[in-house]
């Protein structure tokens, strides 16, 4: 199978080359950049060792791929990519995720023409995967929604969410922001510092609060608080909220909705999930405790934000829609220590 990746020299794409050269069943044909184009891989980054030359981002090349993936900043892809016939397209940034393309244009400022109209599918491959398997355009999650809803999908399919409100207080890894050079991102100012930033309207909240809605078929608020930590990758999510089962009824729950997942792991109680267990991995580890005195449930999910919260998801995805085994070049152990 014949795949290309539009935006190759990003972190999310140089991770989705990593994964998909050990898959059996696709040859990567084309490589695409916007700063590069005519330089090897190989020139730009030495230990890719590979002499692909990076080709112009070209519309017309796009049909001669089965699958693209689009590693693009927001608002670049949908254009891009709307009206291929025959190529079926994995978008790694938030063009394809809403529902409801309303929210989409008052968060990224952007109108997204005939929206309505294209075959698509939310990405979150252990929520969606039957809409996924058909999906002509798949829209992969953002990576702190992908941790938070896996991290509270269980208790909507026992409606065991007592209010209408979580807290999410969120870690993340500096490869989240993606390569981009700003000031804020210098070693100096992330090195033995932790930084909270977009408290309260970050552009994760509509998408989190519109799935959340779809599931608990009912609106969710969400409080959100992110913070940038100084490791490359990994995210951590502490969410509270409240409930009126027992520790060991909740735990029962999600063990139970994940049983037949290969990447979902609830943990036993009082075992907190660490990023570094899931570093290059596509695994997610959950945790569940219940301060009794308060009626309090804290939810915790560790994942790797450029495996299961990007490319490792958006390959899953891929394998679905082309009923591939969905492990297929994905079983990659932590690098641990
Ligand atoms: N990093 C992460 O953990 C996650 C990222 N995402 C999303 O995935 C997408 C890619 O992210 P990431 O890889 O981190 O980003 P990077 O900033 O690392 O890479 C961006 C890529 O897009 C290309 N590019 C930039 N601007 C344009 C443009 N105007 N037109 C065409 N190509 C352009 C760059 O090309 P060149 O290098 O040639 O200039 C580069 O290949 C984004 O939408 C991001 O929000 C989603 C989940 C997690
Ligand atoms: C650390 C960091 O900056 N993380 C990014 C989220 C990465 C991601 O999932 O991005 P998109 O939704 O834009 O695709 C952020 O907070 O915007």
């Amino acid at each position: 199978m014949k795949v290309g990746i539009v935006g190759v020299t990003g972190y999310t794409g140089l991770e989705l080359l990593r994964i998909l050269s050990n898959h059996p069943h696709v040859e990567v044909t084309y490589l695409s950049s916007k700063s590069f184009v005519g330089k090897s891989l190989k020139d730009v980054y030495p230990f890719e060792l590979d002499e692909t030359v990076l080709q112009d981002i070209e519309v017309e090349r796009f049909e001669d791929c089965d699958v693209l993936f689009t590693a693009l900043p927001a608002g670049v892809s949908y254009e891009l990519v709307k009206d291929l016939k025959n190529t079926k397209v994995i978008d790694l940034g938030a063009d394809f995720r809403f529902d409801d393309p309303s929210l989409y244009e008052k968060h990224y400022g952007k109108k997204l023409s005939n929206y309505e109209t294209c075959e698509r599918a939310y990405g979150l491959t252990e929520l969606n995967r039957e809409k996924i398997k058909n999906a002509k355009f798949v829209g992969n999650p953002g990576c702190y929604p992908t941790a938070v809803l896996l991290a509270t999908a269980p208790l909507a399919k026992n409606d065991a969410l007592g209010t209408s409100e979580i807290f999410v207080d969120a870690k993340s890894g500096v490869s989240g922001a993606g390569r981009k050079q700003d000031e804020s991102y210098t070693f100096c100012e992330l090195n033995e510092n932790l930084k909270p930033y977009n408290l309260v309207d970050h552009r994760h909240v509509p998408e989190m609060e519109e799935k959340l809605e779809a599931l608990f078929k009912k609106k969710i608020n969400v409080v959100f608080a992110p913070h940038l930590i100084p490791m490359n990758r990994g995210i951590l999510c502490t969410i509270y909220l409240k409930t009126s089962l027992s520790i060991e009824e909740i735990h029962r729950m999600y063990r139970e909705f994940y049983q037949d997942e290969f990447f979902v792991h609830v943990l036993p109680i009082g075992t907190y999930p660490t990023t570094k267990w899931c570093l290059g991995t596509n695994h997610v580890f959950i945790s569940l405790t219940k301060d009794e005195r308060t009626d309090t449930l804290i939810v915790m999910s560790a994942l790797d934000n450029l495996m299961k919260g990007a490319s490792g998801q958006a390959v899953q995805n891929m394998n679905v829609m082309f009923c591939f085994e969905e492990q297929t070049a994905l079983k990659f152990k932590a690098v641990y220590p």
